[in-house]
């Protein structure tokens, strides 16, 4: 069995009671450490602290396992439990359906164990699930390479007066030469995109009036820590705010409804 465990977004506490008892009964355990908060998968100290609770070793899957060698999971599973851990949940903003389908080709059953994930920055703020347009990623820009597709996709949800969900970028370095040469993996801190970064990078492209720097948004930061930050003001007032270390994600607010006005109220600057 292929057991796909959702970590939530807190610390290692916050597998759920049945994540952990199918964690404990796997043979093997793979941790995906590239879609979201990354500190966990690739801090030593987190990595860790789930080793000891687990009472197993765990094997960090980069996206190059994960998408070139998933299939040597996929084998151990026919023969035995294996756990693959996600943080957040499976299908979270990035889904694993690709390995589920992968698994059920290869006749491998497959359990997901849900937990919570960035998702619920939808409703935290006090907006509402079925007020939300289509989700986007910002990318880092460079000097060379400025893609915008998500301009687009955030003035269709302004026309329709929907708020939008925007995620922000996650770069992971690749391990180095050297430390490969030493037969291990040594991962540099990855470089994560701020609810800052991401203001600047929608004004520098904003030219169709979907929004501009007069327009209400919230920035989320740490979502499911003890130390959450959320914070709604325009995104002029924000540009100025330090939220703090990642992860962090952005609302840009469409029309309200009086009830998530309310709520609003409660995180407005
Ligand atoms: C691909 S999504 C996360 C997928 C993950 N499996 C999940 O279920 O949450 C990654 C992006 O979500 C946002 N994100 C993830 N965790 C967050 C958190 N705890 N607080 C704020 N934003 C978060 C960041 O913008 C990050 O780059």
């Amino acid at each position: 069995m292929l057991y796909i465990v959702g970590l939530g977004l807190g610390d290692e506490r916050d597998i759920t009671v049945r994540g952990l008892d199918a964690v404990r009964s796997c043979s093997k355990i793979y941790m995906e450490a590239y879609t979201s908060l990354l500190s966990l998968g690739l801090d030593p100290a987190a990595l860790a602290n789930l080793e000891k609770l687990y009472g197993k070793e765990i094997t960090v899957a980069d996206r190059e396992m994960v998408e070139e060698r998933v299939d040597q999971v996929l084998l151990e599973a026919a023969d035995a439990d294996v756990a693959f851990l996600v943080v957040g949940d499976p299908f979270g903003a990035t889904t694993h359906t690709d390995l589920v389908v992968r698994a059920k080709k290869m006749g491998v059953q497959v359990k997901v164990i849900h937990n919570a994930s960035v998702m619920n920055a939808i409703g935290v703020c006090g907006l509402q699930l079925y007020r939300y347009g289509e989700t986007i990623s910002i990318p880092f820009f460079t000097e060379e390479w400025r893609p915008d597709s998500f301009y687009k996709k955030i003035v269709n949800n302004s026309q329709l007066g929907l708020h939008t969900l925007c995620l922000l970028d996650i770069r992971v370095k690749e391990p180095t030469w050297e430390s490969l040469a030493r037969g291990k993996k040594v991962y540099e801190p990855p470089r994560f995109m701020t609810v800052n970064t991401a203001i600047s990078q929608l004004l520098e492209v904003e030219e169709e009036r979907a929004y501009g720097k007069d327009t209400l948004c919230i920035g989320v930061a740490r979502l499911g820590s003890d130390d959450q930050k959320i914070v709604a003001g325009s995104m002029e007032k924000l540009l100025d705010v330090d939220f703090g270390p990642p992860l962090h994600c952005l609302i840009i607010v469409g029309e309200t409804h009086p009830l998530e006005e309310e709520m609003l109220e409660f995180y407005k600057m």
